[in-house]
This record gives structure tokens, sequence and C-alpha cells, in this order.
């Protein structure tokens, strides 16, 4: 068990001006299982590698227990890791495999074989102990690499995209796997995905990264439900958040050829007038699962309706999705399994207008009332370059006064 923490964690690559991680702070909590997530390049294992000690931090501090480890070799850093691509030794039996480490540190082989043991019943491998990998499916081989790591008996587990390589069944199968190994052995997990899925069904925290910089810190509920700017909030969600620019006009929100006109309910408007979006344009984000194709009562929900024409409806079993235009943006709606309308149909819709976001059209900031913690959403151009003296960590990551 054990507390982490990252202290202004900066990260230039040999040869690199940018810097991959120009500057990340963050704190672990003994026994959490914290999920890194971003786009492809946003930086995730490059953070993950720097506290394995697989990559030099080039600047900033990582401890554990308020330990400094930056200079602390892997192998002495208490720390497991399982890769994507397995990494088992193809010559070896999986019982082998697993117990490589643990015949490294020579340990006696009773205490070996009992780790095995545990790690290979708790996996369900103990029927295949003398098989090599080659004789075993993809979701069979990462039970191995995860019971390699686990009889490590490390403080930190650290696992990089390891469900990647495995088809969609096997990997909604080792999500629980996963969730489960988490619990039983209760210590620290750092999971790097760019699966949004597995992120929010595994993680007690998400930190959502791009460009190196942490864009959410929080919750699976938080980040989804409470998006600090428009980047986590079309990140986190799948179809994603739909967007359009409307103008504040009373009680409505206009698209700029008036054929989009929804009612904001009161609270929401007023608190928009308050923070100044009278008459000025603001980015509308509403969630495919909060278009409907019933009307919502009125006395119940102040919904708003649009006339569409459906350009593709496309069934899913479960669900249905309806993908339309509404003022030359491609929006997506999420409804019912048995819905009768077809490509081409047209049809209303009703958004849910208690749940719809909002954000400054110029900051990318989610409009929050006041104190609400909120996160800048930096550019490519705003991060940093090695070379330049200073880094601008205040603005990444601050609340907004609005
Ligand atoms: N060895 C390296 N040398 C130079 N640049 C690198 C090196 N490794 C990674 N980078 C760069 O650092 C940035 C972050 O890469 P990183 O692999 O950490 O991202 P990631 O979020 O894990 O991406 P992915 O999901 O695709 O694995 C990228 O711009 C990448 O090109």
């Amino acid at each position: 068990m054990v507390e982490m923490s990252l202290e202004h964690i900066r990260k230039v690559y040999p040869g690199q001006i940018v810097a991959a991680v120009p500057d990340y702070s963050l704190k672990i909590k003994d026994g959490e299982f914290t999920v890194f997530i971003g786009p492809s390049g946003s930086g995730k294992s490059t953070v993950l590698r720097m506290i394995a000690g697989l990559e030099d931090i080039t600047s900033g501090e990582f401890k554990m227990d308020e330990k400094l480890m930056n200079n602390v070799e892997p192998k002495n850093r208490d720390i497991a890791m399982v890769f994507q691509n397995y990494a088992l030794y193809p010559h070896m039996t999986v019982f082998d495999n697993m117990a490589f480490g643990l015949k490294l540190r020579k340990e006696p082989k009773d205490k070996i074989k009992a780790a095995v043991d545990k790690a290979a019943d708790l996996l369900g491998l103990t029927d295949f102990l003398d098989r090599k990998p080659a004789n075993l499916s993809g979701g069979q081989r990462q039970r191995v690499a995860l019971g390699r790591a686990m009889v490590r008996d490390a403080k930190v587990m650290l696992l990089d995209e390891p469900l990647s390589n495995l088809d969609a069944k096997l990997r909604v199968e080792m999500r629980s796997t996963i969730a489960k190994l988490h619990q039983e052995l209760g210590n620290n997990f750092i999971y790097v995905t760019h699966d949004q899925i597995e992120a929010m069904t595994m993680a007690d925290r998400i930190v959502l990264i791009d460009h190196g910089v942490i864009q959410q810190d929080g919750s699976p509920e938080d980040l989804y439900n409470n998006p600090g700017n428009k980047f986590v909030a079309g990140f986190m969600g799948s179809p994603s958040m739909n967007f359009m620019n409307l103008t504040l006009k009373g009680d409505t929100l206009i698209s700029k050829d008036g054929k989009v006109n929804l009612l904001v309910p009161k609270g929401t408007s007023k608190f928009l007038k308050e923070q100044g979006y009278e008459g000025k344009e603001i980015v509308f984000g509403i969630r495919p699962e909060d278009i409907h194709t019933e009307p919502i009562a009125k006395d119940t929900y102040p919904g708003d309706t649009i006339k569409v024409r459906l350009d593709l409806v496309e069934p899913l079993g479960a669900e249905t999705m309806y993908y339309f235009q509404v003022d030359n943006q491609q929006f997506v709606a999420r409804v019912g399994a048995r819905e009768l309308s077809q490509t081409g149909d047209r049809t209303e819709l009703t958004f849910q207008m208690p749940n719809a976001h909002f954000f400054d059209p110029t900051t990318e900031l989610t409009i929050v009332p006041e104190g609400t913690k909120v996160y800048k959403s930096p550019t490519r151009q705003d991060s940093d370059v090695a070379n330049t003296k200073g880094t601008s960590l205040e603005g990444q990551k601050f609340s907004a006064k609005y």
C-alpha cells in the first residue's frame, strides 16, 4: 500500500523540442484504481513509463510514500507492469512464466508455488499451468501476464492498454477479471487506455490527458456528468456529445439561420445572463441519450423539439442511432430499440434541455456557476516547448471566475 505523488513532472524525449509531458502533477491515494485516458499520443504511456522507471524524468519529482524515486532502478520500485503485448517467454510454461520474477529473487520453492497457485486460481489458469503461451488464447495469455505481475506482490500495478489485443467479448470478460483482481489485492492500479468504456467501468478515478496536460481528474460520473470543458465533454461518451453554436436571446437559444429555437430552462437562462451571455454565442452541447423521439411532458421537463430529416438510422439491437443534421452539424440521437423511423424519414425530436451543457466559444470552458472547479482546454500551440524558459503551468488547470 502506498501513496504516490507526481510533482511538476516533465518529459522531453531526446532530440525533441516539444515536451511530450510539459508539467504534470498528481497525487494517487493508497489502493486507488486510477485510469489514465486520452487520445493517441496524449502522453499516457509516457507518464506510466516514468512511474515504472522505464523512461527518465526530465524534471520534477516522483515520490512513493514521500521517498524520491526518480533515480531508483525499475526493479527496486516495488512496481509490477503488464503490457499490451503480454511479453511472455515463449519457451516457458505458464507456471514458469508466472514464477520467473520470484525465481530471479531466489524465493523458496514452496513460496513460489503457493504464490503461482493462488494467482492461477484467481485468474482461472489452474488447468493451463503446464502449457506454453503459443497454446493459449489471447485472453489466457493476458491472464498469464497479469498473474506474473500479481505474484510479485508489488505495491503498484501498472497496466498499459492490456486489453487492446483482445476481441470485444474477451475485453468485457477481462475487464471484470481485472476489477476483481484489484478488489482482491487492494493495491494501487494505474491503468492506461484510450477506451472510455474501460475507464468508466473500472476506475475509481479517471485522469483525462491531452497533449500531456491533465484536462480533468475525477470520478467516472464526474467526468461524464460535469465535464469541465468541451474537450472532456466530447471525449467521454460514445457516441460523443453533440455540439452547435447558438445565440442566447431571452430564454431561447437561436441558430444563425433562425431554424433552431431552443427554450432554455428558466434557472439556466438566468445564470447564463448573469455570466454576461445575453445576445452572445454559446456552444450548446447535448448527449445522444438526451434527445428523444417522444415529446417530453412540458410540465415535467421544459424540453424542446426540432424537426429533422434522418440521414441514417442505425439499429444496434438494444438501441437505435439516429443521425441527422442540425444547423449544418452532424448530430446523433440514441433512441429505443423499436423505433420505427427509417433513413430518409422526417421526424420531430425533443431535446431534454435540463441536461444540456454550455461552453464558452473562446475558452471552451464549461459555463458553470461561480466557484465550480473547471479546466482549461489547451491546444498544441499552448503546450510547452522544451527550450522555452519557464513553463506555463498557471492556467493549465484553474478555477475560472465567472
Ligand atoms: N521514444 C520517443 N521519442 C520521441 N517521442 C516520443 C517517444 N515516445 C513517445 N513519444 C511522443 O510523445 C508523445 C506522447 O506519447 P505516448 O506514447 O506517451 O502517448 P499515448 O497517449 O500513450 O499514446 P497511445 O495511446 O497512442 O499509446 C507523442 O507525441 C509521441 O509521439
